[in-house]
């Protein structure tokens, strides 16, 4: 079995599209309430027994997308926020469950900030993520978004984290939303590309799967739920929505998108309960950071003193990850 430490090496799989099928895209349907009905239980599912929760909260620190996205971001606070990446909790607590190189998966910032970013985790494998595009309205000029993608990737950038154009979603224009997300995809070059839905202004989960479905017909690597800047951001409809989408995807190709979910995730409860849906809907090998990732700017904190509470509490140092 990997480690933690090896599984963060391990390279990130391409998915190079598939040409728009648009009977696929006009057959999907998403039940909202049969939907909405599963995603209440999820939380009460004892699918984490306690014991098992510490390492399902390390689990989620090497899958987080360490973000500051805010107007007021200096190179200070990014350079913290890249110490925070390298050395996510205390070296103790690491050496307890025999994990010394756990990091963040990335560290996601604005274009501006890429080159602190790229400066202060020098050496250390661990990747920026940019988001581009016009972030996060993304209504710039598209000549203007690519090139902003271009720009990102030779500033050091490896992961692209698009905006789609909302508009082409709620209007059903599939193919503008294909080609634009494919011209973004081009321009990504080698790095690898997240494609935000926006799922708080799409309107209804028919409209999230199908999207869904479109972006990774052109090429996505990952599709993530939200800006964290819309009035209502990662939820587990939304989630369970984009996961069966993955998982059609993958049935239907072969090829592995990732999973982001992103905006408001605060809390370790939270996260274990996505990692519990991301194993029961899509199975272990969508739990490393390869192929998910949590966008969050301040669930670190909140998991950093559940993993205290639990040391101070039941933890020895003979406990094993049970997950990978
Ligand atoms: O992509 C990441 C999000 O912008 C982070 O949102 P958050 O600040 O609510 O955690």
């Amino acid at each position: 079995m990997q480690t933690l430490s090896q599984l963060s090496s391990v390279t990130l799989p391409r998915n190079d599209g598939i040409p728009l099928d648009l009977d696929w895209v006009a057959s999907v349907q998403a039940n909202t309430s049969a939907i909405e009905r599963r995603a209440k239980t999820l939380p009460a599912r004892r699918s984490v027994k306690k014991d098992h929760q510490a390492a399902w909260l390390l689990k989620a620190i090497s899958c987080i997308d360490l973000t500051t996205l805010s107007g007021d971001d200096t190179q200070g606070r990014v350079r913290r926020l890249c110490a925070k990446a390298k050395q996510p909790v205390a070296s103790q607590t690491l050496d307890i469950f025999g994990l010394p190189n756990l990091t963040t998966g990335a560290v996601c910032v604005y274009h501006d900030m890429i080159q602190t970013a790229v400066n202060a985790l020098e050496g250390t494998g661990i990747p920026v993520a940019a988001v581009s595009t016009g972030f996060p309205a993304g209504l710039s000029p598209l000549h203007l978004r690519l090139e902003e993608i271009r720009e990102s990737v030779k500033a050091g950038a490896c992961e692209i984290d698009i905006v789609i154009s909302r508009r082409h979603a709620l209007t059903g224009n599939w193919q503008a939303l294909y080609d634009e997300t494919k011209a973004m995809r081009e321009a990504c070059g080698p790095a690898h590309m997240k494609a935000i839905l926006a799922t708080g202004e799409l309107g209804t989960l028919r409209n999230v799967a199908r999207a869904s479905l479109v972006c990774m017909m052109a090429g996505s690597d990952f599709i993530k739920t939200s800006t964290g800047k819309e009035p209502v951001n990662a939820t587990l409809p939304v989630t369970l929505t984009m996961l069966r989408a993955i998982r059609a995807y993958h049935a239907r190709t072969g090829l592995m998108v990732g999973y982001k979910p992103a905006g408001g995730i605060s809390k370790a409860k939270d996260a274990i309960t996505y990692l519990a849906m991301i194993k029961e809907e899509l199975g272990d090998r969508w739990l490393q950071p390869d192929l998910f990732r949590f966008g969050a700017s301040s669930l670190l904190g909140d998991i950093e003193r559940q993993l205290e509470h639990h040391l101070t509490g039941r933890y020895s140092a003979t406990h094993r990850h049970p997950i990978g």
